[in-house]
């Protein structure tokens, strides 16, 4: 088969079998000058040299994948005997009570499909499975009085003629055709009678179907096998006659249609319809089935070149995967359907019932395989809390827990059921069963106590909240007391003040909310716990000094809040104050005034005489316009605790402010894993109030514990739900403080890395003199690459103190002390925050060790490593198993557990794994170079003599940061 037009080289390549390259060669060592481009186009000269040259295996190539898709036919044609096995009996049903006449109609359209492949089937693949073949032949007579009793007597009786005789197999082939014949016309005549019968039939056949569609199809197969056997000795025996009978089909198939009045077949001559498909299948194959081998070429990748093991595999393939392969095959069967309903309508009226029952179970097909692939879509994400339990992992992603087990085994974890397992954890174990992993949050599980979305329409202005920030002694304490005094007592005579942590004051008709503990530890303290209470901060700087450490300390904690920051410039009612020289001491720390150029609004004010406060008040409110600070009244309360403490006549008492929706007397709530429902409510006049908006503090009495500053609370809609969360949240607490380090630590990074939390390592410097921080914080971010960057947040000199742990806390930052010592108080908050403070002598170490860990924070590369090279000697075909490779170990060694490659003319045509490794009868973990061993490959079997196995390897290699930054 000469080709006229040019061909692509990778075209002819596979026609051949044989590599581009050996074409290429070929066609230049005979004077054509040919390139191996996939797309390089082989002319009708060069296609006969290399016909000349690869024509035979051309032949076994063609031979091997007509073979293959006779097979493809056949498993396609027991698909649909299996779907519409409705179909079937209606047909067959009617031919018993008829002597067979009646539905020729549906015997014609089916039969070249169901029995063309076994008429060309090659005594090869029979080989493969012998086995089967007998021991179909019981399955078969136990499945024929359920489908069909005339089938089951035919199947017998054929099948006891195959055995006897080929050639009155043959004999009965013809028979069966002019039956066939018969049948075709009488079905003409008795389509309404067939389609009443059909009718009646189906109902049953479909309850049985259902039942048996499993063991049909291996019955199909082997039937069809069986058949093959019989074909195929009755070829050898008489092959003449079998071209004969095929010319003598062909045309009898279309007098057929023509001609309805043709002679009446008895039984015995039904039982060889089957045989007569078989006759039709070869003559009609080129004709009538190229469309169907296009349609099946995509199929082609999947299955085995070898018959005898594409049926193994697809049978372990079905275990293993059952889901992707039912979604397959309605795919197949639905097309198979449609094929045959063409057919059908084209050829035959056909049953209306049966057409319209089919349809309707092709649409509950449809629809039940698009919740399935929606359900594959949204099973892909699983959303889960750190330190679950394998068993609930294995709940989570539908598994057994040993399989967890062994897949944690298999990265060398050994873990017990109720082992609690950390984030890189989880993300890998689900990584093998293909889901993605959305770590959250053990407060955001509470699906129940959610804060309402609030819709834009319902959003009223609220009242900024304010806290107050500086240096010791710049103020701050006598500013708060100066508004409150003039703005809140002074506005509010008699009542009794009342300390509630915050107090509202008016100034030109607007609320503004002060947070009354000064300084940045209650700020950071609610920060840290994810409260984000403070809406402005006031920078208080003394006019008389300067910028001081804690100024920029509290500089740091605004910015890390992301809370803009309005300047007071205190004391200027002393003498020799010098704001300027504060402005541009501000400026050095980013913090840049108006009349310098910058955002960040100023006043000049003074605690003693109420000097500028008015001015301050009102660039504060102008801030809180900028922001568009809003809150909805009427939904259920959240907030924050800001203090708690036991009252000896009320309880718990504690301050909170409330910053969305309103709460109110009786409202049930969580705190954190505290509870309660609220019993009263004080304001900071010590009155008793019914219900507080948003931006308001209130003392609250109700709880069932002491929560802690920085608890968030939501109102819940009933007070066992409250009681039940709040539960919940402790047990998820208590286990999680066991063993999540709630910190940013050197040694946690890569763990982090997994949640997705860091991409970033922050790090505040303490140092003994100035000089040191200048070097070590130059050297640390150098450390910088595009993968990681190292932020220093903040450095100081002298002893760590708290505020650099609250810092940390509230920054996710680690401490690094050069030649200073954190104190004792900040060592015992740096416990209890769990803040990893590292203390070095020497600043090459420090580099040293967080170059380390941000090299763990960069992902592991994978490198491939070639562990041996094994030559293919000789192959086996085994049944059941598929094909063994001979193997002779010529470089390194082969192990078992290895992935590796199989190399044909220098081109890698598979990667997979092993299936079996064996020396001798024995299977070994690993051969040596020298010696030799047998191989065979998972899902693979067109291994031939003279390919290549490679044996390699995958490792992880720990990144350095030279390889990130080059
Ligand atoms: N002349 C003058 N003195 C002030 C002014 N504001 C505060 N002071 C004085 O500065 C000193 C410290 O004031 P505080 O309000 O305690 O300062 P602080 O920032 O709260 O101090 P800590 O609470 O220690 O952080 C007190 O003696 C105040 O009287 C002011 O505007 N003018």
């Amino acid at each position: 088969m000469t080709s006229k037009r040019p061909k692509p080289l990778f075209k002819v390549a596979s026609e051949f079998n044989v590599a581009t390259q050996s074409i290429v060669d070929t066609l230049n060592e005979n004077g054509f000058d040919a390139a191996n481009r996939p797309n390089f186009k082989i002319t009708s000269e060069m296609y006969g040299v290399l016909s000349a040259e690869y024509g035979d295996d051309k032949a076994k190539s063609e031979d091997h994948e007509r073979a293959r898709e006779e097979y493809e036919n056949r498993r396609n044609q027991i698909k649909s005997q299996r779907n519409e096995s409705v179909t079937l009996d209606n047909v067959l049903e009617p031919i018993e009570d008829s002597m067979g006449l009646e539905p020729e109609d549906e015997e014609t359209d089916l039969e070249p499909e169901d029995d063309s492949p076994e008429a060309t089937l090659e005594p090869q693949e029979e080989e493969g499975q012998p086995e089967e073949t007998t021991a179909d032949k019981s399955e078969e007579e136990k499945e024929t009085p359920a489908e069909d009793e005339a089938e089951a007597k035919a199947e017998e009786e054929k099948a006891k003629a195959a055995e006897k005789k080929a050639k009155e197999e043959e004999q009965k082939a013809k028979e069966a055709e002019e039956a066939k014949a018969k049948a075709e016309a009488e079905a003409k005549e008795k389509e309404a009678k067939e389609a009443e019968k059909a009718k009646q039939e189906a109902a049953k056949a479909e309850e049985e179907k259902k039942k048996k569609a499993e063991e049909e199809k291996k019955k199909a197969e082997a039937k069809k096998e069986e058949k093959e056997k019989a074909e195929s000795k009755s070829k050898s025996d008489d092959e003449e006659k079998a071209e004969k009978k095929k010319t003598k089909k062909s045309d009898k198939k279309e007098d057929e249609e023509d001609d309805d009045d043709v002679i009446r077949g008895s039984a015995g001559k039904l039982k060889g319809t089957k045989v007569l498909g078989k006759a039709s299948f070869t003559s009609d194959i080129a004709d009538r089935k190229p469309r169907k081998k296009r349609k099946r070429r995509k199929d082609r990748k999947d299955d085995d070149s070898s018959k005898s093991d594409s049926n193994n595999k697809t049978r372990k393939r079905k275990k293993k995967k059952s889901r992707r392969s039912e979604v397959d095959e309605t795919d197949v069967d639905k097309m198979m359907r449609e094929t045959l309903k063409k057919m059908k309508s084209s050829k035959t009226v056909g049953s209306k019932r049966q057409k319209r029952r089919r349809e309707r179970r092709e649409e509950r097909e449809e629809e039940l395989q698009k919740q399935q692939e929606m359900e594959e879509l949204e099973s892909d994400i699983i959303e889960t809390t750190e330190f679950i339990t394998a068993n609930e992992l294995a709940d989570l992603l539908d598994v057994g827990v040993n399989d967890i087990i062994s897949v944690c085994m298999s990265i060398g974890l050994m873990i017990t059921i109720n082992q609690r397992l950390d984030a890189g954890t989880i993300e890998l174990v689900a990584e093998e069963y293909g889901k993605e992993v959305k770590f959250i949050d053990a407060e955001e599980m509470d699906e129940d106590l959610t804060v309402p979305e609030d819709d834009e329409e319902d959003l009223e202005d609220r009242a900024p909240i304010i806290t107050v920030m500086g240096h010791v002694d710049h103020g701050k304490t006598s500013l708060l007391d100066y508004i409150r005094e003039e703005k809140v007592a002074a506005g509010e005579a008699g009542g009794i003040t009342q300390h509630v942590g915050a107090y509202e004051v008016v100034h030109s008709n607007q609320k503004i909310t002060f947070l009354d503990t000064p300084g940045h530890e209650a700020f950071t303290a609610m920060r840290s716990r994810g409260a984000q209470a403070t809406d402005i901060v006031i920078l208080v700087v003394a006019g008389d000094d300067s910028v001081m450490p804690q100024t920029i300390e509290a500089i740091n904690h605004a910015k890390a809040a992301g809370v803009p920051i309005v300047v007071a410039i205190n004391k200027m009612d002393k003498e020799g104050v010098n704001p300027d020289r504060i402005k541009s001491q501000l400026a050095e720390h980013d913090v840049i005034v108006e009349e310098y150029g910058g955002k960040v609004q100023y006043a000049e004010v003074s605690a003693h005489t109420g000097q500028g406060i008015e001015d301050l008040l009102e660039k504060v409110l102008i801030e809180a316009e900028l922001m568009e600070l809003k809150a909805n009244p009427n939904r259920r309360a959240d907030g924050v605790v800001l203090e708690a403490r036991l009252d000896k006549g009320k309880g718990i008492v504690s301050n909170i402010l409330v910053q969305g929706g309103t709460l109110k007397v009786g409202d049930p709530f969580v705190a954190g894993p505290c509870f309660g429902r609220v019993r009263a409510m004080e304001n900071e006049h010590g009155q008793r109030v019914q219900e507080a908006g948003p931006s308001t503090p209130v003392q609250l009495m109700g709880f069932d514990d002491m929560p802690q500053a920085g608890d968030k609370l939501i109102v819940a809609e009933d007070e066992k739900l409250a009681k039940d969360i709040a539960n919940e949240r402790m047990q998820i607490r208590r286990e999680q403080a066991m063993r999540k380090t709630k910190h940013m630590s050197l040694d946690d990074i890569s763990r982090r890395l997994a949640l997705g939390e860091v991409s970033e390592l922050n790090i505040i410097i303490k140092a003994d003199v100035d000089g040191s921080i200048e070097a070590l914080s130059g050297s640390l971010q150098k450390l910088s690459t595009d993968e990681v960057a190292v932020n220093i947040i903040h450095t100081g000199a002298g002893a760590i103190s708290e505020s650099d742990v609250l810092l940390a806390s509230a920054s996710d930052a680690i401490i690094i002390g050069f030649q200073v010592r954190p104190t004792s108080q900040a060592r015992k908050l740096a416990e209890s925050e769990e803040i990893d403070i590292r203390l070095f002598s020497v600043i090459y170490d420090a580099v040293d060790e967080v170059r380390d860990a941000l090299e763990g924070l960069l992902s592991p590369e994978l490198k491939e490593e070639m562990m041996g090279v094994v030559d293919v000697r000789e192959t086996f075909k085994v049944s059941k198993v598929g094909t063994i490779a001979g193997c002779y170990v010529t470089e390194g060694k082969v192990e078992r557990n290895n992935p590796i490659r199989l190399v044909r003319d220098g081109v890698v045509i598979y990667d997979g794994e092993i299936d079996a490794l064996k020396r001798f009868k024995d299977d070994v973990r690993e051969v040596s170079s020298g010696y030799e061993c047998g191989i065979s490959i998972q899902g693979y079997n067109d291994i031939k003599v003279g390919d290549q196995i490679e044996s390699y390897k995958i490792i992880e290699e720990k990144r350095t940061l030279e390889d990130s930054a080059g």
